[in-house]
């Protein structure tokens, strides 16, 4: 089995309630609230911020350049479409960006924090497979609905589905299950506790999210 199957496997409760969320369901058939959509992307945005340093820090710990380069260009799309989503976005919603971090967003930021600090490559990818693999799960079965959708619905199943994010997911993972091959029980240890924590945490923003984070305005 390959490695991160078996990671997987291992949380399959918090999971699927990652993957089939109410929150998504909601969003994906549009019925979603502009305020719960609101409230989800100011956090997001600041989730995004911190994903993105340690995204880049994956790329200066890939073992050469054949394997940055994927991570590179995905950085540039987050850095480009992605961006530029969010702030169309808050926009459209009528809504600043948040200045002020939830307790899931703080407690994500924390742990993507301490995996781009680790200084270890297989650490920063547990977290970023969790982080997009997730996505690519929700978002996958809906991709159809997106041109019906207001943009701010649309274009987010849009960024998380299709071919060229599949290959990215496909590609992190494949990264870290080239590296697990590498390392000892205990740094296989290390991989499975932030992977086991990485999903809770999408799990737990999903839900805060669902509840409503408080709108900053
Ligand atoms: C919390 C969270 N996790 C994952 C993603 C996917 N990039 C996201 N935007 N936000």
């Amino acid at each position: 089995m390959r490695a991160t199957d078996y990671l997987r496997s291992q949380v399959a409760e918090d999971w699927t309630a990652a993957t089939t969320h109410a929150f998504t369901n909601a969003l994906v058939d549009g019925s979603l609230s502009r305020e719960k959509m609101a409230g989800y992307l100011q956090q997001d945005y600041l989730f995004v911020e911190e994903f993105v340093r340690l995204l880049a820090s994956a790329v200066a710990h890939a073992p050469n350049l054949a394997d940055g380069v994927p991570a590179a260009q995905f950085l540039g799309q987050i850095c480009g479409p992605e961006n530029t989503y969010f702030l169309r976005a808050l926009e459209a919603l009528e809504v600043p960006q948040a200045q002020t971090e939830a307790s899931e967003t703080l407690a994500f930021q924390q742990l993507m924090a301490s995996a781009r600090l680790s200084g270890r490559y297989e650490i920063m990818l547990s977290v970023l497979v969790v982080a997009e693999w997730v996505y690519l799960e929700w978002a996958t079965p809906h991709e159809d609905r997106a041109e019906n959708l207001p943009f701010w619905f649309g274009e987010w199943i849009t960024l998380h589905s299709g071919q060229g994010f599949s290959e990215v997911v496909s590609y992190l993972r494949k990264q870290l299950d080239t590296a697990w091959e590498t390392l000892g029980a205990a740094e296989r240890e290390d991989v499975q506790i932030t992977f086991t924590k990485a999903v809770a945490l999408e799990r737990a923003f999903f839900d805060a999210s669902w509840l409503g984070f408080k709108v900053d305005r």
